[in-house]
């Protein structure tokens, strides 16, 4: 490995000059982004650039900052350096020693740079952190400064639903209020409304926002009704401007926190400030909560986060790995989220898995790699390789639909992946040529068995193909 050189080190004067590489990133980022932000967060930055460009390691003064940095700016980050140097960079963010002075801290070895923890891609929420400690509000938000809209991958499974979030952000007290969020576990409702949080938080640093999740609501009613502290309880309730409340099924069958949550609501309602909710089903699936309530928590904008799409699990992966400075090849995280589908929270927990194998086995990531670290999850899968799973996962690949597999159509994109799925279903299922040509379409076994043949013979002599076919293999086989 080269060598790593500080730059931007007042500690390092003696060190050869920074080299351009990270000057030139930061240029760039300050053509995009405000002054204030890159001056705050960016350019205190202490950089370690190896030798041959390939790696830049940036130390942050803390743990906060840290998870903010990387959160705002890894992928802005990376994609700068990528595009000054034109190659690969690999950025890692490290804490810098605690016993280095603000502004000259030196960076700490590559090799300690962020382990993967589980809170490295899942900060825990902190007691009562702030958004931004430059722009700390004066109370409590309970919000995780890493749950930004930036790090929110978008796809059609939670489009509406981050869009009318981030209208909200934008201007709360407007439109949709209130905004009800609700689908699945683990599918990013969460994510959501601390990101509508720390969006305004960021534009009107003293807005009063506070996340609360139902749970904590309730034992705030139980003790303010014990010690006798309604006025103290009404005062921070009824004085935000923007509340965001998580899993309000939990309200179901506690009179006492619906009554108070009403009357929250209504104050709130009147001074224009703006409530968003998230729950496990629509307003009207709400078991044991009053009419009254359920009929508010619909009369604003409802919308549903659907689980996502192969492509947006694709997706995902490849942004948190680049959050966690890793690459993960696209035909590595196409195998994870083929497999992982339920929710976000298991294929982040996948990731984690596949990042901390490869990591403690000095390995690249690859296939082989992520099937090693997802054994476990890929054998309780059970799995059978059916025509039908080979067909769709061929259409996923390939970009085309599912029905092309069966249709008459002869482009050559569509007529092409489905000899490959041909070729697959032959290769790894027990069914014959004329049973494979049933299934796509009431094709003749002759057109299965030719399709079989001129894929197995292109496959020895062209390396792509082959490629792409290990690919498929690996992802149907689990
Ligand atoms: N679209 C997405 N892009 C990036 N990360 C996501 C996305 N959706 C969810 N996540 C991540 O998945 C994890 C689970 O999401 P979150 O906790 O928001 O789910 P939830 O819907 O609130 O689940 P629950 O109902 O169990 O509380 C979080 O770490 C979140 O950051």
């Amino acid at each position: 490995m080269s060598s790593p050189r500080t730059v931007s080190d007042p500690a390092a004067a003696g060190e050869p000059q920074a080299p351009d590489l990270w000057s030139a990133c930061l240029e760039r980022l300050a053509q995009e982004l405000p002054a204030q932000q890159v001056n705050t967060w960016l350019r205190p930055l202490v950089a370690r650039v190896a030798d041959d460009g390939s790696r830049v390691t940036l130390a942050v003064a803390n743990r906060f900052k840290l998870d903010w940095v990387r959160a705002q700016y890894a992928g802005r980050i990376g994609a700068a350096l990528q595009a000054i140097a034109g190659q690969p960079v690999t950025l890692e963010l490290v804490l810098a020693p605690r016993e280095a002075p603000a502004g000259a801290a030196r960076v700490a070895a590559p090799r300690v740079a962020v382990p993967l923890r589980t809170e490295a891609v899942l900060p825990p929420l902190p007691e009562a952190p702030l958004a931004s400690p430059e722009a700390a509000p004066q109370h409590h938000t309970r919000l995780n400064p890493a749950l930004t809209f930036a790090t929110l991958v978008e796809g059609s499974a939670n489009r509406m639903a981050r869009a009318a979030a981030l209208h909200v952000a934008s201007s709360p007290g407007q439109m949709y209020n209130p905004l009800f969020i609700y689908g699945g576990v683990g599918l990013g409702k969460t994510h959501l409304v601390h990101a509508i949080g720390n969006h305004l938080l960021a534009e009107r640093p003293e807005a009063k926002v506070l996340y609360i999740h139902a749970e904590q609501f309730v034992s705030d009613v139980v003790k303010s009704y014990q010690r006798k502290t309604f006025d103290a309880f009404k005062q921070r309730y009824h004085s935000l401007d923007l509340l965001l409340i998580d899993d309000v099924q939990f309200f179901a069958n506690k009179d006492r926190t619906q009554e108070e949550f009403f009357n929250a609501f209504e104050a709130l309602l009147a001074k224009k400030s703006h409530i968003v909710m998230t729950s496990d089903t629509y307003p009207k699936g709400l078991t044991d909560i009053h009419e009254r309530l359920v009929s508010r928590f619909d009369s604003g904008l409802t919308v549903a986060i659907e689980p996502p799409e192969l492509e947006m699990r694709v997706a995902i992966l490849i942004s948190k790995a680049r959050a966690e400075g890793a690459v993960m090849p696209e035909d590595v995280a196409f195998f994870v989220a083929k497999n992982v589908r339920s929710n976000v929270r298991e294929l982040e927990g996948a990731l984690r898995k596949v990042l901390a194998y490869a990591r403690f086995n000095q390995k690249d990531i690859s296939i082989a790699v992520a099937r090693e670290a997802l054994k476990d999850l890929l054998n309780i899968q059970n799995r059978q390789i059916s025509v039908e799973n080979i067909q769709k996962t061929v259409a996923d690949f390939y970009k085309i639909k599912v029905a092309d597999m069966y249709s008459k159509k002869r482009p050559a994109n569509i007529a092409r992946p489905r000899q490959i799925a041909m070729y697959l279903a032959k290769e790894l299922t027990q069914k014959s040529l004329p049973e494979i040509g049933e299934l796509f379409g009431g094709r003749d076994h002759t057109t299965v068995l030719h399709a079989v043949r001129k894929v197995a013979a292109e496959r020895q002599v062209d390396s792509e193909l082959n490629q792409q076919l290990h690919v498929l293999e690996q992802t149907l086989k689990g």
